[in-house]
């Protein structure tokens, strides 16, 4: 069963909490045991001396604000097979966008390695500086994405270290870079005879992501906003000096429920463009996700049906972007929906 079903908003207050910040430069059991438990209290974490070349994400932010301000007639020149090319106004097939009537320009990279960012016709419309700095940072995530799930694992006391990593690693390891400019936006009125308006519209409308890993980093204006497991919506301070780093729909069910797969929107504000930039490392399509015995025990056995990639990645794009989509892959006679 698939429920449709957004989280509720906490009225307007929001909680202030600070997403735990991991630095990487740490203690490698210490860096571990905190990296395991961020992920299953929050779903998100920070790092911090990650070692992605500072000159490699300048790069590429740079030419991801060059390639945003050009005209829109240009940029739909490479509009090409979805969800790869420049997007504007939706959000996968079904033109979901967030609630407000914002328009949310994306562009999506194939992140697999043997491809590349910009294979086939791609290369004629990006241009040479896009491709190159895309190339780059792909490479480079990658590595800190790799490092990231064998810590993991490290931390699961998983004997087989790389039981993760090695699937992002693979040449046919289905990747993404996607690219979102939330330009500044009026904000929202209460209702129409009010003169306080001050609600931020919804850029990018809740979702999960449904690979296994995130790392996404933004300028430095805030707008991401993450689900607690009470409903209630947290703000991540933006931190340009950090990546933010989040499970996704794949990490849930390779840990058997141990990590959260967090649901999170980002909003638009009234004042400046925000600019984010997020590597959604997923395995080949014919990888068949499983799921390793240490995490399946008598007193939690296994909670998902075995299934591949290309198969889970069917469901969930044929979905809306705010649709629960693990509630199909669960056990049966299992009654949760997530
Ligand atoms: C509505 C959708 C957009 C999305 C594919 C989907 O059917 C459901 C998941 C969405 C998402 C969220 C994370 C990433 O931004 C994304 C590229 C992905 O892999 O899954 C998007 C998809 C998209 O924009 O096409
Ligand atoms: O822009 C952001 O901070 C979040 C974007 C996001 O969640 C996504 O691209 O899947
Ligand atoms: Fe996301």
């Amino acid at each position: 069963m698939v429920v449709a079903s957004p989280t509720k908003t906490h009225s307007e207050e929001h909680l202030t909490i600070e997403l735990p910040t991991v630095d990487l430069s740490g203690d490698r059991s210490m860096v571990s045991n905190l990296i395991v438990k961020a992920c299953e209290e929050y779903g998100f974490f920070k790092v911090k001396n990650h070692g992605v070349p500072h000159d490699i994400i300048a790069k590429m932010e740079k030419e991801s604000f060059n390639f945003f301000a050009k005209p829109f007639d240009e940029k739909q020149k490479v509009e090409l097979a979805k969800p790869l090319g420049y997007g504007c106004k939706n959000i996968g097939f079904k033109g979901d966008i967030g609630e407000g009537e914002t328009s949310l320009p994306s562009l999506i990279f194939n992140g697999t390695r043997r491809l590349g960012a910009c294979y086939n016709r791609n290369f004629i419309y990006y241009g040479r500086n896009v491709c190159s700095a895309v190339s780059a940072y792909i490479e480079a995530v990658r590595e800190l994405a790799c490092e990231l799930l064998d810590l993991m694992a490290e931390g699961l006391r998983i004997p087989d270290r790389s039981v993760f990593s090695r699937l992002i690693r693979d040449g046919d390891s289905d990747s993404l870079v996607r690219l979102n400019h939330y330009p500044p936006m009026p904000l929202l009125c209460k209702d129409k005879d009010s003169s306080t308006c001050n609600q931020n519209k919804v850029g990018f409308g809740e979702h999960s992501d449904p690979q296994i890993l995130t790392i996404l980093r933004s300028n430095d204006v805030g707008g991401l906003q993450i689900s607690l497991h009470d409903g209630a919506w947290v703000p991540v301070t933006p931190d340009p000096a950090t990546f933010c780093v989040n499970v996704g729909d794949l990490l849930q069910v390779m840990t058997n429920g141990r990590f959260v797969s967090v649901r999170h929107k980002a909003l638009t504000n009234s004042y400046k463009s925000r600019m984010s930039m997020a590597y959604f490392a997923g395995p080949p399509l014919n990888a068949r996700i499983a799921v390793p015995p240490e995490m399946i025990t008598p007193t939690k056995p296994a909670l998902y049906k075995p299934f591949t990639w290309a198969e889970f990645k069917k469901a969930a794009f044929a979905l809306r972007l705010g649709d629960r989509r693990l509630g199909l892959f669960r056990m049966e006679g299992d009654e949760q929906v997530a």
